[in-house]
């Protein structure tokens, strides 16, 4: 299968300070890929260096084989609705709908006409005059009805309330199955993401803290719990990805590749917002592996 987009050592400086660093990952086309991180991980530099926003400092990044809007047929294949959904605030409902129609050779009118009568979006409105979450809405109208072959999505359902989040949410997955479209995603609602995300990449602190396949991540780890003991009395073969000790408890987050039958240990599965909080919480070491999964 073609990867959607392919990283390799990427990274972007402002200033004297990385905001992405020796970022390499492949996403293979087809997912639906949630992002994650703390607030100023590289989330959005990330994405705007995927839809040609930005120019790499380091290393370089292909998306559906090209270079990031390097040409107007790449632009037109790629969408991206931003975090602060710029909108032209003096532009009706209905102009946008009209500017998107003339940007975007494969613009889906019938689609973006029946979205925004759904959504109940007066067309003759003002986007100015909309509120945060309407905004939302028309961006992502504007993003869907470009039918591009991947869609990048900053934060899209941060200021929708959660029967518009649900309904957006359907909506993005019936748009996969029936426009084979990919889609990357940033959120901090990892319960969102959970129901709909088969790949995850979790930043943090600038880099790749991992990324691969949700179920074979989901899979690969483990909570070890028992009595308070050292990473080194771990059985061998194990990650350790976060700690946590109390005065007699130890508790700790594994990759393995293994089984791990140690009666010492109870060993529990991981929930996909475990996976992501014990990545988050990982401190930066210079020796710790990235948990980089391989596309097979
Ligand atoms: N235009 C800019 N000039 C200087 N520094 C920037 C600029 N844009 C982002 N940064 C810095 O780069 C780092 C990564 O920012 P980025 O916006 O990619 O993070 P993020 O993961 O999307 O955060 P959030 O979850 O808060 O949206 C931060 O330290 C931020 O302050």
């Amino acid at each position: 299968m073609t990867a959607v987009l392919e990283a390799r050592a990427l990274g972007k400086k402002y200033g004297r300070r990385w905001a992405l660093s020796e970022c390499t990952i492949d996403i293979p086309a087809g997912r639906v890929v949630g992002l994650v991180g703390p607030n100023g991980a590289g989330k959005t530099t990330l994405l705007k260096l995927a839809s040609g926003q930005l120019e790499p400092t380091a290393g370089g990044i292909t998306v559906l084989g090209g270079w990031p809007g390097s040409t107007s047929a790449q632009l037109a294949r790629v969408g991206f609705v931003a975090q602060d959904t710029p909108l032209y605030p003096a532009l009706t409902v209905a102009e946008h709908l009209r500017l998107g129609a003339r940007l975007n050779p494969g613009w889906d009118e019938v689609m973006a006409r029946d979205r925004i009568a759904r959504l109940g979006l007066v067309p003759a409105h003002r986007a100015g005059r909309l509120s945060g979450g309407q905004r939302a809405q028309l961006a992502l109208t504007l993003g869907v009805a470009k039918r591009p072959e991947l869609l990048i999505l900053d934060e899209p359902v941060a200021s929708l309330d959660p029967l518009a989040r649900r309904e957006f949410m359907r909506e993005l997955m019936e748009a996969v199955v029936e426009h084979r479209l990919s889609v990357v995603l940033s959120s901090h609602l990892i319960s969102d993401l959970e129901k709909v995300c088969d790949f995850l990449i979790v930043l943090a602190g600038s880099h790749v803290r991992v990324a691969g396949e949700v179920d074979r991540l989901l899979a690969g780890h483990h909570r070890l719990t028992g009595p308070r003991r050292d990473p080194d009395r771990l059985p061998a073969g194990r990650h350790v990805i976060s700690a946590r000790h109390t005065d007699r408890q130890s508790t700790y987050v594994v990759r393995t590749d293994s089984p791990i039958h140690d009666p010492a240990w109870t060993v529990t599965p991981l929930g996909l917002e475990d996976l992501v909080l014990a990545y988050m919480d990982e401190r930066p070491t210079k020796n710790r592996p990235v948990a980089t999964e391989v596309r097979r």
